[in-house]
């Protein structure tokens, strides 16, 4: 049986992996797929820098385009990151009929529309299970498992590194920046990891999610972002004494047609199954209409989670090559989007104030939400220890974005307040 011919874009933490399953798995995969899949051409940054595995030097290039255009190859696997050079290779590769597999959420957040619909104009396949979620197979699902249903929610931890830095800080009291440096040694982070801890990977994610659990084109933009740079162990110390756990969530949902999808660091309920998702593991917690509550579980990051779901995409793509068709059409969006204002974005909140430890503060500060109509849940005010200023600590009823942002905008000027030392979307 004549053998398929793939082209590697990028040889490092998950191209590595991908090497291992397809050599490791031949027999399993080549039978699935009907002939022997072959790894004929890498490209790499440096062909001389030592490799975990043995690869032939013969089909090592410098040159990505020497895998685009090489004519034996049937379907790049990408993974090598980059947005807008990647964005050319990759439309070459669908000029020239190639199938496309990428794990480039960067890319594919970005500039996804415009290669799904090269994809069909070539009708070629573009599969990406694994830019979102590493190992868990949550894209497919979203396509075909949900296909049938009207998604009003979705809701993730959706970034390896950051719930593991989240993680250890929180059962381990570990310190942020020995954590994230061990995140980077595991080959969790992104090679530059701010875009981890400062959400921006999250939220490429959940432009991704938002976009087929919605079918309408959310764009990166249309996603609010705040990563987990800011969180202290203090407030990982409020959240569960509070019962809850802190974790980098993204949550998008609708009520009608309107959406809002956001990336933040939020205090999750201890008693929801999100809430337990700890180290590199990821969670997808999806709401339909008809189905209700369901949730998937796996892991984030890492070369052989990862991995898994970029060979089961290749698995999937040689299969539709040999029967000459090319899957997953429902990708295309066809809905008009339609964003929430913040008036209609409401959530609770946790707000840890600093204030002056005299009478009639509580009153101030209690008054300030009555006045933009924010209902409270509970409030605490508690002296400090070792500071002349009390703590107050509060959480809201759900309330819109709008009248807290009013709350918080009217404390600025109040002279009790020494500080808004945190505030906190809280879930649950
Ligand atoms: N790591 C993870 O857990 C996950 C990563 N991803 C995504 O997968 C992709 C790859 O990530 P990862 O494996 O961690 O990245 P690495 O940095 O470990 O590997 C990148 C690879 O691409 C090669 N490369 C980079 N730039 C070029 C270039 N211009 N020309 C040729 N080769 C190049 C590098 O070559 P060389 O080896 O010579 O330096 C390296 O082999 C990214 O898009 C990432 O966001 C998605 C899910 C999980
Ligand atoms: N840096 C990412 C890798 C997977 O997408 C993460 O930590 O989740």
């Amino acid at each position: 049986m004549k053998p398929v011919k793939v082209g590697l874009l990028g040889l490092g933490t998950v191209g590595t992996g991908v090497v291992r399953i397809v050599e490791g798995n031949q027999e399993d995969l080549s039978s699935q797929v009907g002939s022997p899949i072959i790894i004929s051409k890498i490209a790499v940054k440096n062909s001389d820098k030592p490799r975990d595995i043995f690869i032939d030097p013969a089909i090592l290039t410098e040159d990505p385009w020497d895998v685009i255009r090489d004519p034996e190859i049937d379907v790049i696997v990408e993974v090598m990151g980059g947005v807008e050079q990647t964005k050319a290779y990759i439309l070459e590769a669908l000029e020239r009929g190639k199938h496309i597999i990428t794990a480039n959420k960067d890319l594919m957040a970005l500039y996804g529309s415009e290669i799904l619909a090269k994809a069909q104009e070539k009708q070629c396949d573009v599969f990406y299970e694994a830019s979102v979620a590493g190992g868990i197979p949550i894209i497919r699902t979203l396509i075909e498992g949900f296909s049938s249903d009207r998604i009003l929610k979705i809701m993730g931890i959706v970034n390896g590194t950051t719930n593991f830095i989240l993680t250890k800080m929180s059962k381990e009291g570990a310190s942020y920046d020995d954590v994230l440096q061990e995140a980077q040694q595991l080959g969790y982070a992104e090679s530059d990891p701010t875009s981890d801890v400062e959400g921006l990977d999250a939220a490429r994610k959940m432009a991704i999610l938002g976009t087929l659990g919605f079918r309408t084109n959310v764009e990166l933009k249309d996603v609010s972002v705040r990563g987990i740079s800011q969180v202290t162990k203090e407030d990982i110390a409020y959240a569960k004494r509070l019962g809850y756990e802190m974790k980098l969530l993204g949550i998008a949902d609708r009520e009608d047609e309107n959406i809002s999808i956001s990336v933040q660091p939020t205090m999750v309920r201890r008693s929801h199954p999100i809430a337990a998702v700890n180290g590199v593991y990821n969670a997808v917690y999806v709401y339909g209409e008809a189905v209700g509550e369901t949730m998937f579980y796996g892991a984030g990051a890492g070369a052989m989670p990862t991995a898994t779901s970029v060979v089961a995409d290749l698995v999937a793509a040689i299969k539709n090559l040999k029967l000459g068709v090319n899957g997953l059409k429902a990708i295309v969006p066809y809905k008009q989007k339609k964003l929430k204002d913040d008036e209609q974005i409401k959530y609770k909140n946790f707000i840890l104030l600093h204030v002056d430890d005299k009478a009639g503060v509580l009153a101030q500060i209690t008054q300030a939400f009555a006045q933009f109509d924010v209902s409270l849940e509970s409030v605490v005010q508690q002296p400090n220890e070792h500071n002349p200023y009390a703590e107050i600590i509060i959480v809201t009823h759900d309330a819109s974005k709008a009248r807290m942002n009013k709350v918080l905008e009217h404390f600025e000027g109040l002279e009790v307040i020494r500080t808004i030392k945190s505030v906190y979307r809280v879930e649950g």
